[in-house]
């Protein structure tokens, strides 16, 4: 399929696409090994190099422990690696910064904010006046129909909504990427295909560049327009696919799709020899 490109494939492809799209952040030879409290040496990644466009959406799939979340924190400047670095508009991502958005699979609302105050934390700190960050607060909870739960406090909201809180918490500061670590991986499979809505409608609109940790290639392959595919561990980059499906995209149609289909068979062929070696 003309769709597919394997990492040494890629570069033509790359060039030609980089006529017409800026590359926003830039992974360069990283290597990452962890030394535990009892000295064992665990090495995470291995000279990985990645390239993602300006308003990309790139979903990292591997199997579990692969590194994905290391790479994902490396990205945003929370650790360090060993080896190698990441540049942001050509400038080395030094730590956390406000140009960084970051949404991880922790419920992370301040219990004692109601679902406002927890949207509008970020503008608060950003010194943004009281109107001004309730405004964008009420229209990102229009957005993603919390309408008249702007009172309630996180214990009185289900697994779902605080994500979608969550979420739009994350957007309300509007940085210029977003990085997603399994944010919906505990949720039952219709609240997560909720979400997955919401975040179609919402990158659709604003059009972010997103890099997206997933263990779940349906899921990859629904929300991105690239699958990256890591390796088991120490991981290097082992494929990276086009996924040519069509925007606006429904989460609810787009798995009878018989392109997605071909895409999804394609592509686990791939991962699961990694998801063997692993186990
Ligand atoms: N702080 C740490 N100290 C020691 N080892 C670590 C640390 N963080 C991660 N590791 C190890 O590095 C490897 C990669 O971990 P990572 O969390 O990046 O994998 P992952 O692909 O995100 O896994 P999962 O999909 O299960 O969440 C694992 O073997 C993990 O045990």
């Amino acid at each position: 399929m003309e769709a597919v490109h394997k990492v040494e494939e890629r570069s033509n492809v790359k060039e030609l696409k980089s006529k017409k799209k800026k590359i926003k952040l830039s992974v360069k030879n990283i290597n990452h090994t962890f030394k535990s409290q009892n000295g064992d040496m665990t090495k995470a990644l291995s000279n990985v190099s990645l390239n993602i466009e300006e308003q990309g959406f790139v979903a990292l799939v591997g199997p579990s422990g692969c590194g994905k979340s290391t790479l994902l924190n490396i990205m945003s400047g929370l650790i360090k690696p060993n080896q190698g670095q990441v540049l942001l508009d050509d400038i080395p991502v030094k730590g956390v910064n406000d140009r960084i958005g970051y949404m991880s699979q922790a419920d992370t609302l301040l219990p004692w904010r109601n679902v406002i105050d927890n949207v509008a934390l970020g503008l608060e700190i950003k010194d943004v006046s009281k109107e001004e960050r309730y405004e964008i607060a009420q229209r990102l909870i229009d957005r993603v129909g919390l309408s008249g739960f702007e009172n309630s406090y996180p214990f009185e909201l289900s697994g779902g909504m605080r994500k979608r809180v969550t979420l739009i918490r994350t957007l309300a500061v509007d940085p210029e990427i977003l990085f997603m670590d399994e944010p919906f991986g505990p949720l039952d499979c219709f609240t997560k295909e909720m979400l997955q809505e919401d975040i179609l409608k919402l990158w659709q609109e604003n059009k972010k560049t997103v890099v997206y940790v997933t263990h779940d290639l349906s899921e990859a392959i629904t929300l991105a327009d690239r699958v990256v595919i890591m390796t088991a561990r120490p991981s290097i980059i082992k494929s990276d696919y086009d996924i040519p499906l069509t925007r606006p995209r429904s989460v609810m149609d787009i798995r009878f799709n018989s392109k997605f289909i071909e895409l999804e068979k394609m592509i686990w062929n791939d991962l699961k020899e990694e998801v063997k070696r692993e186990g």
